[in-house]
């Protein structure tokens, strides 16, 4: 199946759902990899892939390399390989090389054209979808980066096959915060059905970039909805960075932080207790945390305001309210959120 993004200045692309077909690109081609998802899945690509010359730049494996070092060294392969502005990267692996690769892609020359073939479950149903890319300093996560949107997207479910459980976990979370935020009866469908399964899991990546392409395609730089996205996020990104890229996935911080954004919905009663509940469970049977201890609240607190989101030293908080809809809002009181902090840094 193929989902529509729409998008101003000829922004527009496709997500094709299904098994990878022939791709033929007229140009120079690098693809961008890491020695991981090359081991298992390059074979399979090359025989799909025609290009007019093709090269392959491979990078370390970790969210702990998506920093500047690793965006010189596959712009070092690209003046290297003498790309030019008709040149196109392809992102293949997960959300990690989706971000640097359309990174890279977006100062190369000023700008060039990229392509994602996403190889995990997080990267099929978020990351390689909207066009956010950037890579993460000292100060936090993704703080450097740029807009810039795929040619197209092609999302081959059959690669998931070699993933392993906790990355698959990791993906679930952030199919999760789709559902809990923009669609009730995918959360409803989400209890009750395993997404293990084929079939199911199928229907599950199609839903999740259905709602983010359509949320998108209305906020392509989030000025408004588009924040909605990043309902967990900003607890989840400072659990990330706290704990040096190198403790929880990107989706089980998520996780974490959804269940931190769910505790200051009930306190403000946008929440019942039971609601925040069903969301804690589902998450728990894919196995994804939703505890974590935190050293120091005000500390805690304090990454708050390098978030993108924050303006003016007002802080933004995405909070559910119940299961299906949300709230973005900056007037949230510092008081509310401490307590809630400090009910995550109890033994
Ligand atoms: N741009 C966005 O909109 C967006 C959205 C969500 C997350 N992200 C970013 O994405 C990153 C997380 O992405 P991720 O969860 O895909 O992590 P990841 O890219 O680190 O991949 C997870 C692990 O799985 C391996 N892997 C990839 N495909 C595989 C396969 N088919 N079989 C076996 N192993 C495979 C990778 O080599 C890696 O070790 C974070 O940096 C996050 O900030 C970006
Ligand atoms: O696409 C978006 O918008 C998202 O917020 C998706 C998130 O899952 C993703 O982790 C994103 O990179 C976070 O955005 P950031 O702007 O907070 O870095
Ligand atoms: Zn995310």
């Amino acid at each position: 199946m193929t989902v529509k993004i729409n998008l101003p200045h000829d922004n527009s692309y496709e997500i094709f759902i299904d098994k990878l077909n022939e791709l033929y690109f007229d140009t120079k081609v690098v693809i961008v990899t890491n020695p991981t998802v090359s081991g298992f899945h390059l074979e399979y690509l090359k025989s799909k892939l025609n290009a007019k010359e093709l090269s392959i730049c491979t990078i370390p494996d970790g969210e702990q390399y998506k920093h500047m070092e690793t965006i010189e060294s596959i712009l070092e392969h690209c003046f290297t390989k003498r790309l030019d502005r008709k040149s196109l990267l392809v992102a293949f692996g997960g959300g990690v090389i989706g971000d640097m690769t359309g990174f890279a892609a977006s100062i190369y020359q000023r700008g060039i054209d990229f392509v994602q073939i996403p190889t995990t479950l997080l990267s099929q149903v978020d990351a390689s979808v909207g066009g956010k890319t950037g890579i993460n300093n000292k100060f936090g996560k993704n703080l450097i980066g740029a807009f810039h949107q795929p040619n197209a997207v092609y999302i081959d479910p059959s690669m998931l096959k070699t993933l392993p459980k906790r990355e698959f976990g990791a993906g679930v979370a952030e199919i999760v915060k789709m559902a809990v935020t923009f669609n009730k009866e995918f959360f409803e469908w989400l209890e009750q059905n395993d997404i293990n399964k084929e079939e199911n899991l199928k229907i599950a990546i199609q839903k999740s970039v259905e709602t983010k392409a359509y949320v998108v395609s209305q906020d392509e730089k989030e000025h408004g909805i588009r924040a909605a996205l990043n309902y967990g996020h900003t607890f989840g990104h400072v659990v990330e960075n706290e704990t040096n890229y190198n403790t929880y996935l990107h989706g089980e911080a998520v996780g974490i932080g959804m269940m931190m954004a769910n505790e200051v919905s009930v306190k403000l009663g946008l929440m019942s207790k039971e609601d925040a509940l069903r969301v804690k469970r589902l998450l728990e049977v894919y196995d994804i945390p939703t505890s974590y201890k935190i050293k120091d609240v005000e500390d805690f607190y304090e990454h708050f305001f390098l978030d993108k989101k924050s303006l003016d030293n007002k802080i933004k908080f995405i909070l559910a309210r119940g299961i299906g809809d949300c709230l973005i809002t900056d007037e949230t009181s510092k008081e509310d959120i401490i307590k809630v902090l400090k009910g995550f840094s109890r033994d």
